[in-house]
């Protein structure tokens, strides 16, 4: 049995990733960490999990945490999260970080994009992205995971393989996403508070999204060329999914059938891709670890139009299927 922590067990990852390892036959939630001094149970934060695991909150002790746990799932904020990993992984401990902190490997460009020094620059280079359907072979041994982003998952997953194969030019990929509100976390923000965000649709971050370097990382890194995304993202009055289109210019003439074949010998074997004829749904993959995906071509170029659950394929059941893999469980225990 694997001793787990969950830091930051008041959020909305923390509260999935909470429900999925309730079922984990191999995992055993051992301590829940909040900054709040009055230290609730965790079914008066998370009321659906009320009788499900009798545990009370505590506020974060490293010492005592690696006492008491193997592995941390870390559902902090940037920052916040990398200040505490750099504690608990000298203590022995695993941890999987659903935060942004450990996904990028240059601190310069992290630096950029967040806008403060990262908190332990020298763990960033030597942590392994964990999308495992690209990285999979380098996550058992790993001590620290870096989760990827909710955005980047939609993204990567369709572009990935038509970037490696050669089928897609590297240059001009437009990347537009739509993301439900639960994407921005239950710490309360104007701009997701209900009136404001209810009936509404807006774009935000143009050209300035954290996200934008993480995935022109990760799509460099493995289809071996430099890929710069313009990336879009959107608010959707809707609590829970994202839905990405991309636009990408083809390397010679090419038709919806062969991108389609191409995405599905590379997703063959991998349990949680499934790459449809239809056009896919937010619902199709709602508390799912699942990413859906098609592609078509549209006057010459290649459109690719993704969807997950940002909670689960784009945070927690990402986070399980790291664990599982870790742990050298069967990479679908639990989900
Ligand atoms: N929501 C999503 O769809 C996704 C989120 N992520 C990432 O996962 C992480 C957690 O996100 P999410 O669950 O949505 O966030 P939430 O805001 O729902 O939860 C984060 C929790 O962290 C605690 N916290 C907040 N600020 C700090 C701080 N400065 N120091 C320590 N603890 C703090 C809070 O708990 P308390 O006040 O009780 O201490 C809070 O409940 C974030 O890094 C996020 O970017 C990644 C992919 C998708
Ligand atoms: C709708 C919404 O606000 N979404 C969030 C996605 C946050 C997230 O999951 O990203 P990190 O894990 O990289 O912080 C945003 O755009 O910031």
């Amino acid at each position: 049995m694997v001793r787990v922590a969950i830091l930051g067990a008041t959020g909305y990852s923390a509260k999935e990733a909470i429900r999925l390892l309730l079922a984990h036959p191999h995992a055993q939630i051992t301590a829940l960490t909040t900054r709040q001094d009055d230290l609730p149970h965790l079914g008066d934060v998370h009321p659906s999990l009320r009788g499900r695991l009798d545990l009370r909150l505590e506020n974060l002790n490293a010492a005592q945490l690696a006492e008491r746990a193997d592995c941390a799932f870390c559902c902090l904020p940037h920052a916040a999260s990398a200040e505490v990993i750099k504690e608990i992984l000298p203590l022995g401990m695993r941890a999987v970080d659903l935060s942004a902190d450990y996904r990028l490997n240059d601190p310069a460009v992290y630096k950029k994009w967040y806008d403060h020094d990262h908190p332990d620059a020298a763990r960033m280079a030597k942590t392994v992205y964990g999308l495992p359907e690209l990285y999979r072979e380098r996550i058992p041994k790993s001590q620290l995971v870096a989760n990827p982003g909710c955005y980047p998952t939609s993204t990567i997953l369709p572009l990935a393989p038509l970037l490696k194969a050669g089928l897609i030019s590297p240059d001009g990929i437009i990347v537009d996403s739509k993301s439900g509100v639960s994407g921005a976390g239950r710490t309360p923000k104007l701009n997701f508070h209900y009136p404001e965000a209810n009936e509404s649709f807006s774009a935000y971050g143009v050209g300035t999204h954290r996200h934008m370097p993480e995935i022109d990382q990760v799509l460099s890194d493995f289809g071996g060329k430099t890929t710069e995304v313009i990336f879009t993202p959107h608010l959707v009055p809707m609590d829970r999914g994202i839905l990405t289109t991309t636009y990408s210019t083809p390397t010679k003439p090419v038709d919806a059938a062969t991108i389609l074949a191409e995405l599905r010998k590379f997703y063959a074997n991998e349990p949680f891709v499934r790459v449809v004829d239809g056009l896919p749904t937010t619902k199709d993959v709602t508390n799912t670890n699942y990413c859906d995906l098609t592609a078509r071509v549209v006057r010459g170029r290649v459109v690719t139009i993704s969807v997950i659950d940002n909670l689960i394929k784009g945070a927690a059941g990402a986070a399980v299927q790291n664990f599982n893999l870790m742990y050298g469980f069967e990479e679908t225990t639990a989900l």
